[in-house]
Parts: structure tokens; sequence; C-alpha cells
């Protein structure tokens, strides 16, 4: 197995401290942006830059005190954060907070970042357990940007929707949830088509690997020891101050003709051989031998 390492001069305190903000202040003062899953993580994250540089900010997510954490973390001096709680999956409830949020500030920006799943081979996926995943990441994406479209409609607003690096390749463990995301790829690149002419762009952004404060320990350290040097060809996850960063860039002018792209912010990842999320595979009482050829 080749494990990747970062390169000397990009794994030291430089490239740490690499300030990524590279966007005018209040660049986006005056928008309104809509992001699911708030409260934590790659969400969290997205929020707090988007309201460093003007917006007003939406954030949906189930748990209240993750969801008042981000409101916390948000400065006050440029725009601003509220939160509604909601599970995506939950088709009302989801439409109305969205109505009720943009019927007077419209959208510009929508981002469908709520989303996860279990790992596990798919033959260990029941069906229930096939479905609760895919109506997390494509039913209720397909949901929220239905309901959000006559509000992006009205000033050619922006549709982000996070996705997983490899998405169109597989990786092991992961049947149900990059099932789900094909799904979500294919409906941008329709959405883009359909929508181009109302000014609505729509594309996915696929982070690699993040390793953030929200994940189960044993998750984190599963990708920092083994899927990041041995799936991760530039051998460093990606930091969620890049995803932020990046979809901001996405809603403002500079991306006015960006859409029904995929683009993978994963250093290769989607290159390499796949993010693996079971330990052991194959199988050690199923690996390959002659006969099965
Ligand atoms: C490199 C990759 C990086 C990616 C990182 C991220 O995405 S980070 C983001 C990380 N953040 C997140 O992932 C957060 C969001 N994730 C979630 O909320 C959950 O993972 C969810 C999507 C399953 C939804 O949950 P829910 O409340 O709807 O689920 P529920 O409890 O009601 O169960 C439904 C069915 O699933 C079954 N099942 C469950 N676990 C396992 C298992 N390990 N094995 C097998 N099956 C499992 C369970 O048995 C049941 O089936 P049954 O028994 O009735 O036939
Ligand atoms: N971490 C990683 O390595 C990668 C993550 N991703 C994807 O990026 C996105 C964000 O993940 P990340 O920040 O890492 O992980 P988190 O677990 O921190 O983020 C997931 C967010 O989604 C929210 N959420 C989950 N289920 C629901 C639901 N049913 N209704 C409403 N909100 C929900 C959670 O909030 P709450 O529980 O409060 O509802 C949480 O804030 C996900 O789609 C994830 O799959 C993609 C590539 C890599």
């Amino acid at each position: 197995m080749r494990t990747y390492r970062p390169h000397p001069q990009q794994s030291g305190r430089a490239w740490e401290v690499a300030d990524v903000k590279v966007l005018q202040p209040l660049l986006l003062a005056g928008t309104h942006a809509v992001v699911t899953g708030a409260g934590s993580g790659i969400g969290q994250e997205i929020c707090v830059r988007l309201v460093e540089l003007g917006a007003t900010v939406t954030g949906i997510g189930r748990n209240e005190s993750a969801l008042q954490r981000t409101a916390e973390l948000v400065g006050s001096e440029q725009g601003s954060f509220r939160w509604f709680s909601a599970d995506v999956r939950d088709c009302a409830q989801v439409r109305s907070i969205i109505s009720e949020a943009s019927a007077e500030l419209g959208i510009d920006l929508l981002v469908n970042n709520a989303g996860g799943q279990f790992y596990a081979e798919a033959d260990q996926i029941s069906d229930n357990g096939f479905r609760a995943v895919v109506d997390l990441n494509l039913n209720a994406v397909f949901t929220v940007i239905s309901e959000a479209k006559q509000f992006l409609a009205r000033r050619g607003g922006s549709i982000v929707n996070i996705s997983l690096s490899g998405v169109e390749r597989g990786s092991v463990g992961l049947a149900h949830s990059l099932a789900a995301r094909a799904g979500v790829l294919a409906m941008t690149k329709t959405l883009a088509l359909e929508w181009a002419h109302l000014g609505i762009r729509v594309n996915c952004l696929a982070p690699g690997v993040v390793i953030s404060d929200s994940l189960p320990d044993d998750i984190a350290s599963s990708l920092r020891d083994h899927v990041v040097p041995e799936s991760v060809p530039a051998g460093r996850p990606t930091p969620t101050a890049d995803v932020a960063e990046f979809v901001a860039f996405i809603a403002s002018p500079a991306g006015r003709m960006i859409t029904g792209q995929l683009l993978q912010i994963d250093g290769a990842a989607h290159l390499g051989r796949g993010l693996h999320m079971v330990d052991e595979w194959p199988p050690a009482e199923e690996s390959c031998d002659e006969s099965r050829r």
C-alpha cells in the first residue's frame, strides 16, 4: 500500500497558518444565504465566513444548542445569523421554514450541507438503512431546492450542494451515500440546464477528508491515521476554511459563469484509491483467489 505524505514545505507551520481568506471584505453584503447543517463542522464554518463577508445567513439543523453555538461564533459587525431547528427530511417543516425565512429577503445562496452516513459494506446495509441515508443526502436536498427555487429566481441565486470526493468513482463502505450523492450530481447538472435562463446556478462542491471537531473520535482517528495517508495524494485533510472560502467564491460575481460543475477540494483524493471507510478490505475470508476469477 502506498502511503502519501505532504511535501515537507507544505507540512510545516507556514502551511498550517496560511490564511485562505482571500475574498474582499463585505463581498456578500446585502445577500441572503440559507445553509443546512449549520450547527457543526463544514456548515458552521461556512456560516461564520458568509456572515464575515456581510451576508445575512439562515441556518437549519436539528440540534438547537449546536445552532446557538454557531450564532455565538459569528461576528456581529458585518452580516447576521439566525437559525431554525428542523430535520431536513421533514418535507412540510423544511418547506415552511424556507418560505418564512425567505419571503422578504429572497435567496442569493443556498448551501445543501446537511448530510452524512454510517459506514458499512453494502451487504451489511438494510433496506431501511439505505433509505435513511438516501432520504438525508438526496431526497431532502430535492425538497429544499424545490422550495427555494422561487426565492432564488428573484435575483438569480446560486445553489451549492456539498458532496463527497470520489462521487463519480466509488469508495468501500459508502454505497448508500455515494448512490445518493451521484443522484445529487445528476440533479445538479439537470437543474443547471433547466434554470440557467432564470440566472440560477447549481454546483456540487466535494470535499475529500475533512477532520472537524464534530466527528466522533474513532472516525477522526481512522481518517487521520489511515484514510488520509493511504488515499489522499496531497497527504493532508481538507480544512473547513478552504471549503467555506470556495462556497463564497462560487456565490460571488466572479462565479457567475460557473454552473453544472463538480468541484473536488480533496488534494487529488478522487484520483487515488478511494476513501475506503471499512478497515479491512477485502475481508480475509473473501480475499481474491484464482477460483473466483
Ligand atoms: C471519507 C468519508 C468522509 C465522510 C464524512 C462525513 O460525511 S462526516 C458527516 C458525519 N455526520 C453524520 O453522519 C451525521 C448524520 N448521520 C446520521 O444522522 C445517520 O448516520 C443516518 C444518516 C443514518 C440517519 O440516521 P437515522 O436516525 O435515520 O437512522 P436510524 O438510527 O433510525 O437508523 C436507520 C437505519 O440505519 C441502520 N444503521 C445505522 N447505523 C448503522 C451501521 N453502522 N451499520 C449498519 N446499519 C446501520 C439502522 O440499523 C437502521 O436500519 P434498520 O435497523 O431499521 O434496518
Ligand atoms: N467530514 C468529511 O470528511 C466530509 C464531509 N462531507 C459532507 O459534508 C457535510 C458536512 O459534514 P461535516 O461538517 O463533516 O459533518 P457534521 O456531522 O459536523 O455535519 C453534518 C451536519 O448536518 C446536520 N444534519 C444531519 N442530519 C440532519 C437532518 N436530518 N436534518 C437537519 N440537519 C441534519 C447535522 O446537524 P444536526 O445533527 O444538528 O442536525 C450537522 O450539523 C455532510 O454532507 C458530509 O457528508 C463530505 C466530504 C467529506
